[in-house]
């Protein structure tokens, strides 16, 4: 869809090659294009209209910037924005009340039961005390459905016969109260349309419960329909944030980038397939690049912003060689990596960490944070030569940072074996990976 406006956008910009500002001809020339292609990636008309007048404030009289082309500055210019309107504010969860409710509504087939099981399974693999509260009484399929998942995940799930699903939902909350659980995600009844007896049920739930997230469920694949049934659901609920499902699906995007700009509420996370593991917290970066489609002109533009880097390859060349890469400096390239969207491919290049599924970020983040505070509770002396890390001195930080020697001794084979690849590759290859790691 979008690998016209790559090559339209190119042949418009053209002409303002060598320029030193961007002029208001090639800005409307441009925008007529990026018009185009937003309103085929299904953004709303009056979003797209919006986003239009913005952008031409933004570029007519901006300057080309030092590193880049006219045509990437543009991109560049445009890829912010899209970010910037899909959320700049986070896209956490903030626990901040035990139990912490949390009640997904929208309608039939949107993924709320498997959501609900997604979110219970990402919030269990952070500690967290989870209860499944089954409240969609009308299709008994869905409360079987959320009772496998439960069980499959081992997480209880709380279901009540001939029983009003306000009246369950409050009693799970009793029921989390007594048994130390400390999140509660409620699964509610869908119906085909949004309709008013459905918002009624929903409405009183809510009130009965008062939950600290009210989320809507909404299938990416259904188009600028989810903008309308976002509006209606947070006109007569009150929604406080949203999940797509379905992203895997779904090749564009731009209802996400309407339902934020017209609804206003943040979107949480994404779900990206089928898999109970398929759930990620949602970035708006990413996701902006993903309804621009250019992914790799974008890595090009944050190449050439971040010429510095070329210096900084080299000095990591230069300490790999010396044996003087230290655990502070992998740490840094990891931190880095964290900040791509598509790490996928770097991360088979790092011993240890490939085994992890890295297309799941959540266990990238989590890994990462384990590995930082490793580092963290080392001394500087440790730092610059793991090899002096004994076995007290590797008890003390595992002590320190929370985790087991076990975790300790994985990091620092890790870290060797890092070490041994990036020594025995030969200097393109070596510098090649540097350079991968270095742009993120
Ligand atoms: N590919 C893909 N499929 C998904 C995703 N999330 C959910 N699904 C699928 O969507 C279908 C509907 O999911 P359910 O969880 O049953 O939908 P629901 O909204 O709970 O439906 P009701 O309980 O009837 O309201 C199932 O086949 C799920 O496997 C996703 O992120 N990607």
């Amino acid at each position: 869809m979008f690998e016209d406006l790559e090559a339209k956008l190119a042949n418009a910009l053209k002409k303002i090659k060598g320029q030193a500002l961007i002029t208001e001809q090639d800005a409307l020339e441009v925008l007529k294009n990026i018009k185009f292609a937003l309103l085929e990636a299904d953004v709303n008309y009056k979003v797209v209209k919006d986003i239009e007048q913005e952008l031409k404030d933004k570029l007519i009289g901006k300057q080309i910037e030092k590193n880049l082309t006219p045509f990437q500055t543009i991109v560049d210019i445009i890829h912010k924005e899209l970010t910037q309107i899909l959320g700049d504010e986070s896209s956490n969860l903030i626990i901040n009340s035990k139990p912490f409710v949390v009640m997904l509504v929208g309608i039939q087939g949107s993924g709320k039961t498997t959501t609900c099981a997604k979110l219970a399974r990402l919030l269990k693999s952070k500690g967290r005390q989870v209860l499944l509260v089954a409240c969609d009484i009308y299709r008994p399929a869905a409360v079987k459905q959320l009772q496998t998942l439960g069980k499959q995940l081992d997480i209880p799930v709380f279901s009540k016969e001939n029983t009003k699903p306000q009246d369950i939902a409050l009693e799970s909350l009793q029921y989390a109260k007594a048994n130390g659980r400390d999140i509660v995600i409620v699964d509610t009844a869908g119906r085909l349309q949004v309709d008013t007896q459905l918002m009624q049920e929903l409405v009183e739930m809510k009130e009965a419960i008062k939950p600290n997230e009210v989320l809507l469920v909404v299938d990416s694949m259904i188009g600028q329909e989810a903008v309308n049934i976002a509006k209606k659901f947070d006109e007569n609920v009150g929604i406080s944030g949203l999940i797509f499902t379905k992203m895997d699906a779904d090749a564009r995007g731009g209802a996400l980038l309407s339902i934020k700009r017209i609804v206003g509420k943040p979107i949480k996370f994404i779900g990206v397939g089928e898999k109970i593991s398929d759930l990620e917290q949602f970035y708006p970066d990413r996701i902006a690049s993903r309804i621009l489609g250019m992914g790799d002109i974008l890595t090009l533009i944050e190449q050439a912003k971040n010429q510095i880097d070329e210096k900084e390859q080299k000095q990591l060349q230069k300490k790999l060689k010396k044996n003087q890469f230290t655990l502070d400096d992998f740490l840094n390239q990891l931190k880095k990596i964290q900040k791509m969207g598509s790490i996928t491919s770097i991360i088979k290049m790092i011993p240890g960490l490939n085994k992890i599924k890295m297309a799941d970020t959540n266990e990238f983040d989590i890994e990462l944070k384990r590995i930082t505070a490793i580092i963290q509770s080392m001394t500087k002396k440790e730092k610059e030569n793991y090899k002096i890390i004994d076995a007290s001195r590797k008890r003390r930080i595992a002590k320190g940072s929370g985790t087991d020697v076990q975790s300790v001794n994985k990091l620092l084979k890790q870290f060797e074996e890092m070490n041994k690849m990036m020594k025995g590759l030969d200097k393109n290859k070596a510098l090649h990976i540097m350079k991968n790691l270095g742009r993120m």
